[in-house]
């Protein structure tokens, strides 16, 4: 099988080294010749999870005409690029092509999840077979050393989303399939902006009671977004949902807990996000999510309480006391 992941990030990376391991011709495609020289060369990405050996079989080239070859891609790059970056690959989209999006959130511009965004880009409005998402519970790093981890595959048409499932899965990875693209990629989007409030909280020292609180609060809220954007429930509930929550707002290696554990000691957003050479993809989505609630009259106080922590009208003590202050009332999701 022939395959290509655009982005050789952390995330892109990993997935290459995973899906060259299983014997697939793996072809890397990323912008900068250097990285791609180390990857062909040393086999490690001179960039991004470095000291980890990564599979021989693995093509790195910054050139697209690879791309024609290529009957699955996958989808690394961030999401707020997609929109801008994805249409430069569109001659090469042969018409057998499937699309795999491995980016978790939501586009700020257009206010979209890019199930809504990207098959437009590639002309696939009504064929939902061609695009699929992969998300869960999967820090780069892990999946990079072989640690057991597990993640659902889902696409519109069940064969498809089966077969795809079956090429992603190893004697490490195991994935599940599901037919509910939206609620998979909205639990692995909307999941960041918990991961950075959790971060805060730890970063004022407010304890495994209050982190915990917010998970399932946040879980709750997501819930809640899902339904009235017509996800499935049950998605919430499994790997991409609080399988992701639980991992992103407990484990350290979390880009958006660690943004969050900063901005929660004090640092400004701005500083943060400049001394990062990774995407924390929760500051943008929170702004997009919190918008889309006020748009369908969706009541998400943690994402309120984060978009103003996030915009500095909110320090992140008043955010967290706010938190707690508000009208008591039944628990429900
Ligand atoms: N790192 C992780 O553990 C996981 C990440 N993801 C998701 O995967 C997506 C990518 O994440 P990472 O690979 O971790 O991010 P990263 O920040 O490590 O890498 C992003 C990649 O996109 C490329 N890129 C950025 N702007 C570009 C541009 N203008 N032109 C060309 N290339 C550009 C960068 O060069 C880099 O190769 C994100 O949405 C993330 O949420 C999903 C699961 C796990
Ligand atoms: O989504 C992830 C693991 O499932 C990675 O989380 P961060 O983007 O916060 O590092």
């Amino acid at each position: 099988m022939h395959i290509a992941v655009l982005g050789g990030g952390n995330f892109g990376t990993c997935l290459a080294h995973v899906l060259a391991k299983s014997g697939h011709d793996t072809h890397l495609v990323l912008r900068d010749e250097n990285v791609a020289k180390s990857i062909n060369t040393i086999h490690e990405n001179s960039k991004y999870l470095s000291g980890i050996k990564l599979c021989k079989r693995i093509e790195a080239t910054t050139q697209f005409g690879v791309l024609t070859g290529c009957e699955y891609w996958i989808i690394a790059l961030p999401c707020q690029k997609q929109a801008e970056l994805l249409p430069r690959f569109v001659p090469y989209f042969g018409e057998m092509t499937t699309l795999i999006n491995v980016a978790k959130g939501i586009d700020l511009k257009r206010l979209l999840p890019l199930s809504m965004v990207v098959p437009q880009i590639f002309g696939l409005e009504d064929e939902s077979a061609r695009y699929a998402v992969l998300s869960g519970p999967s820090f780069a790093k892990e999946v990079a050393l072989d640690m057991p981890t597990a993640c659902t595959l889902a696409c519109a048409d069940e064969s498809r989303a089966v077969h795809l499932r079956d090429i992603f899965t190893t004697p490490y990875f195991r994935c599940y399939s599901s037919t509910d693209v939206l609620g998979v990629e909205l639990g692995g989007a909307i999941k960041n902006i918990y991961a950075i409030a959790a971060g805060v909280s730890d970063g004022l020292n407010y304890g495994d009671n209050a982190r915990a609180s917010l998970v399932t609060r946040g879980l709750a809220e997501m819930c809640r977004l899902g339904l009235a954007m017509g996800a499935n429930f049950q998605t919430f509930m499994g790997l991409s949902g609080i399988g992701d929550l639980m991992l992103t707002c407990n484990g350290d290696l979390s880009r958006n807990r660690q943004v969050g554990l900063r901005l929660g000691k004090g640092e400004k957003i701005d500083e943060i996000i400049a001394s990062m050479n990774s995407v924390a993809e929760g500051v943008a989505t929170t702004h997009a999510v919190y918008a889309m609630a006020q748009n369908l009259g969706v009541e998400m106080p943690i994402t309120y309480t984060m978009k103003k922590i996030l915009d500095g009208e909110f320090t992140p003590q008043d955010g967290l006391q706010y938190l707690l202050s508000r009208e008591q009332k039944p628990e429900r999701f």
